[in-house]
Order: C-alpha cells, then structure tokens, then sequence
C-alpha cells in the first residue's frame, strides 16, 4: 500500500502501546535497558561530537513553507529506485552488531521492515550472516560492503549478496578506519572485541581459509584488520563495477566533486551521510550537505540521505532538498533495544503516520510535488 489517507497508521498507533512516541523519548528509554556501554556505542559521536549535534541542530535552520489547498485527501508516498516501486520512501540504515540492542538483531528489524516492504541495508559487521538475514523475511535487503584489505573476502561478501537475493550493494567509504570514539574509548568497550559482528565473516571461507586456528581471538583479529582498510579509492569501485551487476551506491559522501567523481564513473547511487556523526568530527552536517550534491548529480542517479533523521519533518525536509530517498538510523535501533521486532514495527507505524501527516499539512500529495516543496534557511 503506498497510498494513505489520513489516520491510517494512527489507530495502530493508539492500539497497541509498546514504544514511547517521540524519539527523545525513544532515547531515554533505550538508555534505561541498555548497559551503558552499548547505549554509549549506539549513541555517540566521535570526538567532541560536534557533527553529531550539527546533524540535530542543523535540520532546525530549514522551514518548510506549505503551500496549501492542495486536496490531500491521499498522498502517495511511493517513490521508485533502480526499477523497482518501494511504498515509502525509507530505508533502514546499515547498522553493525543489532545484536546489542536485541538478541534476533537484523532478523527481527527485516520483520519489522517486511510489513511495510522497507528496504533493509545489512552491515558487514551484522552478527547474523548473509544467508540468516537473506531468508528472514520478504523485506528487500541490500548488502552494505566495508571493504576488506584481502579483496576476496569482499568479493565474496558480494557474490553470498547476489545469491541470498539482495538487490544493491551500499559501499561505505566513509570509514576507511574508525573515528576517534572518545566515550567508547574512555570505557575501553569495542563490541567487535566482546564478540559482536562475526556472522558474514565465520560464515565465510575465504576469509576462513586466512585464519590459522579458527577461534574467537584470531575471528575477531581477522575482522579487525579487514575492515580497516585506509588504501580505498576510486580503482576499487571500478574494480568492484566489474565484478557484481548489482547496483552500487557510496556511502558516506560530503563533497560534491566526490559526487560529481562517483557519477562520470558510474556509480547507481549515492548516500550523502556521515554515519551519524561517528566518524571524523568536525565534518559539515549532512543535510547541510545535501542540497549542493543534488544539483550536481542533477537527477543523473538516486541520491539518498542519512544522519540526523528522527520524525517526519525531518524526512520531508531532507526529500524536499533533493534526496529521493532517506535511510533511518539510531531511531529504529532504539525501538529494536525497547521492543524488539515489535518495538520497530511500531516505531515504523508512527514515522509513516508522522510522515504522511506532514505530506498533508505540507499541501502535497506524493513525492514529485514533495520535491517542488518551498525550503528556506536561517
Ligand atoms: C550503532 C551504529 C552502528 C553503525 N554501523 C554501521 C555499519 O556497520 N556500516 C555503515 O555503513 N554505517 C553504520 N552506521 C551508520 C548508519 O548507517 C547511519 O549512517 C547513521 O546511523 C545515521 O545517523 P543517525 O542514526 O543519527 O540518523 C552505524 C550507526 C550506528 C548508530
Ligand atoms: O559503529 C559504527 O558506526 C560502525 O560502522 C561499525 C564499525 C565496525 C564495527 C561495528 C560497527
């Protein structure tokens, strides 16, 4: 169903009571059942956290301007990617170790997510494998590749992707190493060392048959420097172009050159992002980013958008600067920790009523119109 008329999610809503309504509620109440260490993992930022609170504050400085007496009496929130209709315009962010906040982690979120055919990313550090997660449910999944430093291992990452029936590969370059975490530092907490993340990586013979004794130590090792792999550039996204006829998005980008780079090479996609904050801090909020990035890709491919992302307004505020699509982070990870596959089911029931209300209250009916929408900025 892609076409709501008003209410229709809110009288889920109002039945069943099983996630806290605002996202500032959500939070608190994720703290409350997390140890700290894993509520600190999925909350902070790097350093300072100066670009995590500019992702929060920045979507303040945008107003949207309604342009009203539209008859909104249906909006269609439906949008179209890589061929293929999606009913919302969402997707599940690339989120590594769920298992923290929940022991079924990605196989209760694609749950979740199948009741509103939302597209889940799965996060190469996902504690379940890429067959586990492939079977879960009929959500659409996409397969989100840190490139390894032995390329084998992701190239067969891809090609378990492709098999499982996983429709896109997300390459995050953002995070060619981690960012300087200060509070996970502070409490020397690492969910990699306790454990967390192996699933597409023991499951793995490649990177199985690089691992002298198989035990948890030389798993976790083996991970560790995989995954770090500052050498990434443009050659391997070339590289990867030919090996996969899946569509390939970047993730991470800021910089309009970047962008400019990623389409002349034939990139699918792009996802302005920069991972919540959690990589270098400093860097400019991503929706302060997102604008520029659109005129330059100028509709050629899908420009996504993530980081900071928590109601309605603020995806309508981010589809309506040019984003086609938006990724939802930290909110569902939260509801996942509270409820589980419930807890995501009802916090995706309230951000699509929050979101097709503000369609409404915004004076438009689907996404073409959401895009003409009136923005300015302090
Ligand atoms: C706990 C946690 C783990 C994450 N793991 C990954 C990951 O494995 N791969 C990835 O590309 N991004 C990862 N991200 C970044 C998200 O995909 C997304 O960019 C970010 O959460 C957006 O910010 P927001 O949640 O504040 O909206 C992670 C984010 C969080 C909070
Ligand atoms: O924490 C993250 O943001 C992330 O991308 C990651 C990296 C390595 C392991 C788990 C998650």
């Amino acid at each position: 169903m892609s076409t709501y008329k008003s209410n229709d999610y809110i009288v889920q809503s109002i039945e069943e009571s099983l996630l806290p309504v605002g996202y500032e509620e959500i939070e608190k109440a994720a703290r409350d059942i997390l140890s700290p260490q894993a509520f600190s993992y999925i909350s902070s930022g790097a350093g300072a956290e100066e670009t995590a609170r500019k992702n929060k504050d920045a979507f303040q400085k945008y107003s949207i301007v309604p342009k009203l007496l539209n008859d909104v009496s249906e909006v269609d929130t439906s949008i179209s990617l890589f061929e293929r209709n999606y009913p919302t315009p969402f997707i599940l962010a690339p989120v590594g170790v769920l298992k923290l906040a929940d022991d079924q982690g990605d196989l209760a979120v694609t749950r979740a997510a199948s009741k509103y055919n939302i597209p889940f990313i799965q996060s190469t550090v996902s504690s379940f494998s890429i067959e586990e997660v492939g079977q879960s449910s009929g959500a659409p999944k996409w397969f989100q590749l840190y490139w390894t430093s032995l390329e084998d291992i992701s190239f067969s990452f891809v090609k378990r992707a492709e098999k499982a029936g996983y429709e896109a590969i997300v390459v995050t370059i953002d995070t060619v190493t981690l960012g300087f975490r200060e509070k996970d530092l502070s409490y020397g907490y690492s969910p990699l060392a306790d454990g967390y993340g192996q699933g597409n990586f023991e499951s793995d013979d490649v990177f199985l048959s690089t691992v002298e004794e198989v035990n948890n130590s030389a798993i976790v090792d083996g991970i560790i420097k995989n995954i770090n792999y500052p050498a990434l550039n443009w050659s391997h996204i070339s590289k990867l172009k030919e090996k996969t006829s899946l569509p390939i998005l970047l993730k991470g980008v800021l910089h309009p050159e970047d962008a400019q780079r990623a389409v002349n090479l034939g990139v699918d996609g792009l996802i302005v992002s920069n991972h919540g904050g959690r990589q270098l801090d400093g860097v400019i909020s991503s929706i302060d980013a997102l604008s520029e990035i659109a005129k330059v890709v100028n509709g050629k491919i899908p420009v996504l958008f993530d980081s900071g992302i928590r109601r309605g307004s603020d995806a309508l505020k981010a589809l309506a600067l040019g984003a086609d699509a938006v990724l939802i982070g930290r909110p569902y990870v939260y509801s996942l920790a509270i409820n589980g596959e419930k807890g995501v089911s009802q916090f995706l029931a309230n951000f699509l009523q929050d979101f097709s209300s503000s369609m409404m209250l915004s004076g438009v009916k689907n996404m073409k119109q959401l895009q003409q929408l009136k923005i300015i900025c302090d």
